[in-house]
């Protein structure tokens, strides 16, 4: 089963258009989201979420249409967007005793074990948490509820990289069994380098690729040359580059180049900073 499927989705705000939008996350996966500000990110997980409706296309959440019955759903899913919302004096304790009531397969064992894991206070109120606290209760409530797909919008970008590191582990260690699928957008691209099966990229509403990280960077690397060897290249071999003054970068497809000029690896942010500038 997909955790996830978007089929040509498209919602308009006047003058930006999230553009027919498709892909799927394979039960299992981990996708990663990653865009330019203001590319359609948070657009595209509130539409996943119901938040918003969206103007035509069709959207599955665990095999559940999104408009349709969604309901049952929801107990299976966990979010976490950019800011945590809990009350100002609740402490870690009481989450627990709240939660316990709100969710069917609450399970407290867990959730004190993130506690734990996360050195979180159990008895100091919400309001005393610094940013990267409040993510991490957010993060241990959503992992506590058998949740088998997460949706996180920009959670972890408040944390310090040990942190950050830790948490990336317990993503790695909650998608291990195949039933549960992470899709969080960030624009920490060496984290989603690090974690993710799938790499989604939106730039200015549209689509550009959703493709397995792998096999983006089997395809795609980055090619240093003269100005003299870059105009001998087929003009397919290039989806980007720039003009140092004293050579070329060029993001290029590896099958268009020919045998014998060497292509580096690329990063995921190299590969997205060339796509989104094309050429200069
Ligand atoms: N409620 C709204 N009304 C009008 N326009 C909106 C609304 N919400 C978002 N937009 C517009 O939709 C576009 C995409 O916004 P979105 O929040 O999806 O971007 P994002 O990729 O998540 O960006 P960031 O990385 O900065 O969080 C922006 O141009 C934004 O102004």
């Amino acid at each position: 089963m997909n955790a996830l499927e978007l089929r040509n989705v498209s919602k308009s705000y006047g003058d930006f258009v999230l553009k027919d939008i498709s892909f799927v996350l394979p039960s299992g996966c981990i996708m990663g989201l990653i865009g330019e500000n203001g590319a359609g990110k948070s657009t595209t997980i509130k539409l996943i979420l119901d938040c918003i409706r969206r103007d035509s296309g069709e959207i599955f959440v665990l095999g559940k249409d999104n408009r349709k019955d969604f309901t049952a759903a929801k107990e299976d899913l966990g979010v976490v967007l950019d800011e945590a919302y809990f009350p100002e004096s609740i402490t870690v304790r009481q989450v627990n005793a709240v939660m316990r009531y709100t969710y069917r397969l609450w399970n407290e064992q867990t959730y004190f074990s993130y506690i734990g894991r996360f050195s979180l206070p159990k008895d100091k109120s919400f309001r005393e948490f610094s940013r990267g606290m409040k993510m991490k209760l957010a993060i241990a409530v959503a992992l506590s509820h058998e949740a088998k797909l997460l949706i996180l919008d920009e959670a972890t970008s408040g944390l310090d990289p040990i942190a950050r590191d830790e948490i990336l582990d317990v993503f790695r260690e909650y998608t291990r069994d195949e039933q549960h699928s992470i899709l969080l957008s960030s624009h920490i691209t060496s984290d989603l380098e690090k974690l993710c099966d799938y790499i989604a990229f939106i730039h200015k509403g549209n689509l550009l690729f959703c493709q397995e990280k792998d096999r983006l960077q089997e395809s795609y690397g980055v090619l240093r040359c003269s100005k003299g060897e870059f105009e001998a290249l087929r003009k397919q071999a290039v989806l980007g580059y720039r003009d140092s003054g004293y050579g070329i970068e060029a993001l290029v497809d590896r099958r268009e180049i020919p045998a014998g000029m060497k292509v580096d690896y690329a990063s995921i942010e190299e590969i997205i900073v060339f796509l989104a500038k094309g050429g200069n």
